[in-house]
C-alpha cells in the first residue's frame, strides 16, 4: 500500500521527554548526590570537629543540618519521581487513542489478534519511564564520582571502591542469569493457566451443556499446580540469591570499614572519614547492585519503545484522498484485489465493478472463499493489495472516517453490540436524535421487539444483556439503517431471522433502493434475494470473480461482467 502517512514518526518529545525534562532529571540527580556529599561533610565535622570540642550548640546546628539535607534529598527523589510518573502518563495518554487504532488497523490487515500487543507496548515503555532503572546512567556517575572520591582519599580505598563495584556488579549479572529464566518460565505458566481458564469460561454454555466442567477443572487445576511450583521455586531461588548479594554488599563495606580503621591507627586518617567513606562505599556499590536489572528494564524498555515505533508507523491512518470528480456516483470497486503475504493465491482477484444508486447487489459463493474480506475492502477497513473502493467518488479507505462512516451501514456476519443500551447502539453514541433512532428501529422492523424489551430502548444491549441473537440482529440492522447511509452492507442478515424478520429486512433494502442507496448482501441463500437484487457477484476460489446483470438495465460497469 503505497499511502501517504499521516503519522511520520513518534518521537520521544511527542510524549513529554522534552529537552526541558530531561535537564530538570539531570539537575535533580546532580543536586541529590551534592546534598549527599554536603551530608558527608557535615559527618566528617560532627565526627571530628564537634567531637573534639564537645560544643552543643555546634552539634545542634549540624543536626539540624544533616536534617535540612535529609528532607532536601526526600524533596529531590519526590520531584524526580512526579516528573517519571508525568511522563509516564503523557505517554498513556498521548499513545492510548492512535496505539488502538493502529493496533485495529494491524489486527484487520493481518486477521491476527497481536494487534493487542500495541496496548502491551505502551504499559512496558510507561512502566519504564516510571521505573528508577531510567535513572540508571545518572546513577551510574553518581556512583563514579563516589569512586574517584574514595581514590582522592586513599588509593587503597579506591581499589576497594573499584573492585566491590565490580564484584556486587558481577555477581548481579549471575544472579540474574540463574534466577531470571526460572522467573520468566514461572509468571508464563501462571498467565497460560489462567488464560486457558477463561477461554473455557468465556463458553459457560458449551462447558456445562456437555458435562465438561469436572474435566476442565481438573486439567485447570493440574496446569495451576504445576505452574505455582514453578512460581514458588523461581521465587525461593531468586531470595537465596539476593541474600548472597546482600551478604556480599555488606561484606565490603565492612572489609573498607576495616581498612580505614587500619588507617585510623596509623593516623592515616581521622574518624569523620571512617563515618563518611562508610556512606561513601555504600553510595559507590549501590547501583552496581541494580546494574543487570536495571539494565535489562533499559533494553527491554527501549525494544518496547523501537516495536511501538515501528507499528505506529506501519499502521498510520492513510492520508485523505480528496473526491475523484470523475468517479461515477454510486459505488465504484476499481480493480480491487487483496493477495496477502505467503498466500499462493489472491483471496480476492481484481473486482472491476460499478453500481449506482439505487442497486443491489448480492455476493455469494462457498464458505472461506473471501466475501466478509470483499466487504471489509469495501468498507475501507482492509487495504486492497490493488485497486481502491471509491463511494460517490470518495475513496472508503483514505478518507475520514467519521464523516465516511456516517454514510455507511454494516452489519457484519457477527454482530457486536456495544456495552451501550438499545438506543446508544442504533443511534451510534449518545446524542442521537430519538426520531431518527426511532424511524431506524422502524425500517428494521425492529420497533416493536425493543417496545416489549423490559426498558425498551433503554435496555442495556452490551454483551452480557441477555437479548437473542435474533434480537441483537435486529438492533444491529436498525444501527445499520441509522442515518439512511448511502452504502449498506449486509453480511449474511437472513442468518437466525424468523419469516416476519427477514420480510422486514427485503422490505428496508427496497426501501434504501428506492432512495438511492447502494446494497450489498452477502449470503448463502440466493433465492431470498432474488426479486430484490439487481446485480449477483459469485466469487470463487484463488480470487475468481464473476458478476451478472438480474434485471435489464441495472446499472452495472461493462468490465464488471467478465469472469476472471
Ligand atoms: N487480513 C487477512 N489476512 C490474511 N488472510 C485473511 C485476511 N482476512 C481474511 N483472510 C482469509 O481469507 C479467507 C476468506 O475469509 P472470508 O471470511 O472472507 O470468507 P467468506 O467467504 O466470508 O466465508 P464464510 O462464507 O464462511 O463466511 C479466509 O481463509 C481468511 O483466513
Amino acid at each position: 500500500m503505497s499511502a501517504a502517512l499521516r503519522n511520520p514518526g513518534l518521537r520521544l518529545r511527542d510524549v513529554g521527554v522534552t529537552p526541558g525534562a530531561v535537564l530538570a532529571l539531570v539537575l535533580l540527580t546532580v543536586a541529590s548526590q551534592l546534598a549527599f556529599l554536603a551530608f558527608l561533610l557535615v559527618m566528617k565535622h560532627i565526627s571530628d570537629g564537634v567531637m573534639d570540642t564537645r560544643n552543643g550548640a555546634t552539634a545542634i546546628a549540624f543536626a539540624g543540618l544533616y536534617a535540612l539535607i535529609v528532607v532536601m534529598c526526600a524533596g529531590y527523589g519526590h520531584l524526580r519521581s512526579a516528573i517519571l510518573g508525568a511522563i509516564a502518563e503523557r505517554l498513556g495518554i498521548t499513545l492510548q487513542v492512535e496505539a488502538l487504532q493502529a493496533a485495529v488497523r494491524n489486527a484487520v490487515r493481518t486477521d491476527t489478534a497481536q494487534g493487542t500487543a500495541v496496548l502491551r507496548e505502551i504499559s512496558r515503555v510507561q512502566s519504564f519511564f516510571a521505573n528508577r532503572s531510567v535513572l540508571l546512567f545518572l546513577e551510574l556517575i553518581g556512583a563514579v564520582v563516589a569512586i574517584a572520591i574514595m581514590f582522592c582519599l586513599d588509593t587503597g580505598l579506591g581499589l576497594f571502591g573499584l573492585g566491590g563495584a565490580a564484584a556486587v556488579g558481577g555477581l548481579g549479572l549471575l544472579v540474574h542469569r540463574v534466577a531470571d529464566p526460572a522467573a520468566r518460565a514461572g509468571a508464563r505458566a501462571l498467565s497460560d493457566s489462567a488464560v486457558e481458564l477463561s477461554s473455557q469460561l468465556s463458553h459457560p454454555d458449551l462447558v456445562r451443556g456437555l458435562g465438561l466442567v469436572p474435566a476442565t477443572l481438573a486439567r485447570w487445576q493440574h496446569r495451576y499446580g504445576a505452574a505455582l511450583a514453578l512460581d514458588e521455586a523461581a521465587r525461593d531461588r531468586a531470595k537465596a540469591v539476593q541474600a548472597i548479594e546482600h551478604l556480599l554488599h555488606d561484606l565490603i563495606q565492612m572489609a573498607v570499614f576495616v581498612y580505614v580503621c587500619l588507617l585510623l591507627f596509623e593516623q592515616a586518617a581521622t574518624a569523620g572519614m571512617l563515618v563518611s567513606v562508610y556512606f561513601l562505599s555504600g553510595n559507590a556499590l549501590q547501583p552496581f547492585s541494580h546494574l543487570t536489572q536495571s539494565w535489562e528494564n533499559w533494553s527491554g524498555g527501549v525494544a518496547a519503545w523501537r516495536r511501538l515505533r515501528r507499528v505506529m508507523r506501519q499502521e498510520a491512518a492513510p492520508e485523505p484522498l480528496p473526491r475523484d470528480p470523475a468517479a461515477p456516483a454510486g459505488l465504484l470497486l476499481d480493480g480491487v484485489a487483496f493477495h496477502p503475504p505467503r498466500r499462493e493465491a489472491p483471496i480476492v482477484g481484481g473486482v472491476a465493478l460499478h453500481l449506482a444508486p439505487g442497486a443491489v447487489c448480492t455476493v455469494q459463493g462457498p464458505n472461506g472463499v473471501g466475501k466478509s474480506t470483499l466487504m471489509r475492502l469495501v468498507l475501507g477497513l482492509l487495504p486492497p493489495t490493488d485497486g481502491r473502493v471509491l463511494l460517490d467518488g470518495q475513496d472508503t479507505l483514505r478518507c475520514d472516517r467519521e464523516s465516511l462512516g456516517a454514510r455507511i451501514g454494516y452489519l457484519p456476519q457477527d454482530v457486536q453490540l456495544l456495552d451501550d443500551d438499545v438506543f446508544g447502539n442504533i443511534g451510534r453514541g449518545p446524542g442521537a436524535a430519538p426520531e431518527a433512532v426511532v424511524a431506524a428501529a422502524r425500517a428494521a422492523g425492529a420497533h416493536e421487539m425493543i417496545g416489549r424489551l423490559p426498558l425498551g430502548y433503554q435496555t442495556p444491549a452490551g454483551h452480557t444483556s441477555g437479548l437473542s441473537a435474533g434480537q441483537r440482529r435486529l438492533v444491529g440492522l436498525a444501527r445499520a439503517l441509522y442515518g439512511d447511509p448511502a452504502l449498506l452492507v449486509l453480511d449474511e442478515p437472513e442468518v437466525g431471522l424468523d419469516g416476519s424478520a427477514r420480510t422486514e429486512m427485503r422490505a428496508a433494502v427496497e426501501r434504501t433502493r428506492a432512495r438511492g442507496g447502494v446494497v450489498l448482501v452477502v449470503t448463502h441463500e440466493p433465492l431470498t434475494w432474488s426479486d430484490v437484487a439487481d446485480i449477483r457477484l459469485t466469487l470463487g476460489p484463488k480470487g475468481a470473480w464473476e458478476a451478472q446483470s438480474l434485471r435489464p438495465g441495472a446499472a452495472m460497469q461493462e468490465t464488471g461482467l467478465a469472469a476472471h
